[in-house]
Parts: C-alpha cells; sequence; structure tokens
C-alpha cells in the first residue's frame, strides 16, 4: 500500500506513518486551496479533502490523504479545529474530524489580524516551530496530547472508515 500525504509538516507525515505502520507513506506539499489560515469547520475541511484529492490523483495505485489545522466558532467562541481526507485510488472518499480545544480571546485577536496560528503559537510558548511539534493542543493541553497524536486520532478514524466500508 502506498500513500501520499498532502504536506511535508513531520506532525502530519509520522501520524500517518504510525497508524499505516506497513504502508509506504511519503508527504509532499500540495495546495489546500483554502485559506492558509482556515475559519471554519467547513473551510478546514474542504482543505483535507482538497490536500487528499491531489495526492490520490499524483500517482496511479496511490492513497490520499490530506490533513488539515484550522479554526472555528462555536457561538462566541474560538477552538481549534482540525480535519482529515482519505481518498482512495478509484476515489472514494472518507472524512474525520480532530479534538477540539478552545484557544484563549488574546490568540483569537491575533488571528482576527490575519496572523497564522502557527507564528502566534511560537510568540505565545517562547518556542519555534510549535505547529510541527507539540502544535497548540499540546501547548494548551499541558502535553497531554500533541498534534501528532491528535492527527492520528484523526486517521484513525480515516483508516477504521475505510476498513468498515471497503475491507
Ligand atoms: O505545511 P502544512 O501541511 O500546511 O502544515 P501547517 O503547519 O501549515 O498546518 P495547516 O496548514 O494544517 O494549519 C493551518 C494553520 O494553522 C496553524 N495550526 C494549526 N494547528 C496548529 C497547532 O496545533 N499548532 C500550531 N499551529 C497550528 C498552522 O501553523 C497554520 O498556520
Ligand atoms: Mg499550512
Amino acid at each position: 500500500m502506498k500513500i501520499s500525504v498532502g504536506s511535508t509538516n513531520p506532525t502530519k507525515v509520522n501520524a500517518v506513518q504510525v497508524i499505516f505502520a506497513n504502508a509506504t507513506v511519503f508527504g509532499h506539499d500540495v495546495d489546500s486551496h483554502v485559506s492558509s489560515q482556515p475559519f471554519s469547520d467547513e473551510e478546514t475541511m474542504v482543505g483535507a479533502i482538497n490536500r487528499a484529492n491531489q495526492c490520490a490523483n499524483s500517482k496511479s495505485n496511490v492513497f490520499g490523504i490530506g490533513l488539515e489545522g484550522g479554526v472555528m466558532y462555536i457561538k462566541e467562541q474560538l477552538y481549534l479545529c482540525n480535519w482529515g481526507a482519505l481518498v482512495t485510488p478509484d476515489g472514494k472518499t472518507y472524512v474525520a474530524s480532530g479534538a477540539r480545544v478552545l484557544l484563549p480571546k488574546e490568540i483569537e485577536e491575533e488571528l482576527k489580524h490575519g496572523v497564522e496560528l502557527g507564528d502566534i503559537m511560537d510568540q505565545y510558548a517562547q518556542k519555534t516551530g510549535v505547529s510541527k511539534k507539540e502544535g497548540a493542543i499540546g501547548i494548551f493541553t499541558n502535553n497531554r496530547l500533541s498534534r501528532q497524536d491528535m492527527f492520528e486520532q484523526v486517521v484513525t478514524l480515516l483508516k477504521g472508515q475505510w476498513e468498515h466500508w471497503e475491507k
């Protein structure tokens, strides 16, 4: 089984490799065709599907997986959200979302001014490369769930649905 992941972010590529341990997994950057900082569940989900489709179409007999991070409102509160999509070589699509955590108001304000969450988190945590390491979810959960752990859960949901319907 060959899987193309639509990103070179190690938290995403490693999550797929952990869950599909026997597969050949490779990551390459593709365009999500949504904002670099998605601002709703729908936009984040569409970004994941767009990435997965391009990966599945890039070569024959390859599965595509897209993982996308974003933020979304419930009432007046902003949450971190993540979506994943798996597209099979014959074009079937499975989607799943990840765990959410509330983002503080100060982060919401900066996001509204157009700064990407990855950059805000580095500043907030006084670290570099948070989005490629523990992620916002790690910072706001006292490192009990890292960004890779969260993506592993999303990929597990994708794999399980694919197994349920096709195996
Ligand atoms: O190279 P790609 O795959 O695009 O990886 P990315 O880190 O940019 O991740 P996304 O595009 O999926 O996420 C959209 C934006 O939200 C940021 N982001 C999402 N989840 C995050 C998290 O848990 N921690 C830090 N930044 C996060 C990310 O850095 C981007 O600015
Ligand atoms: Mg990005």
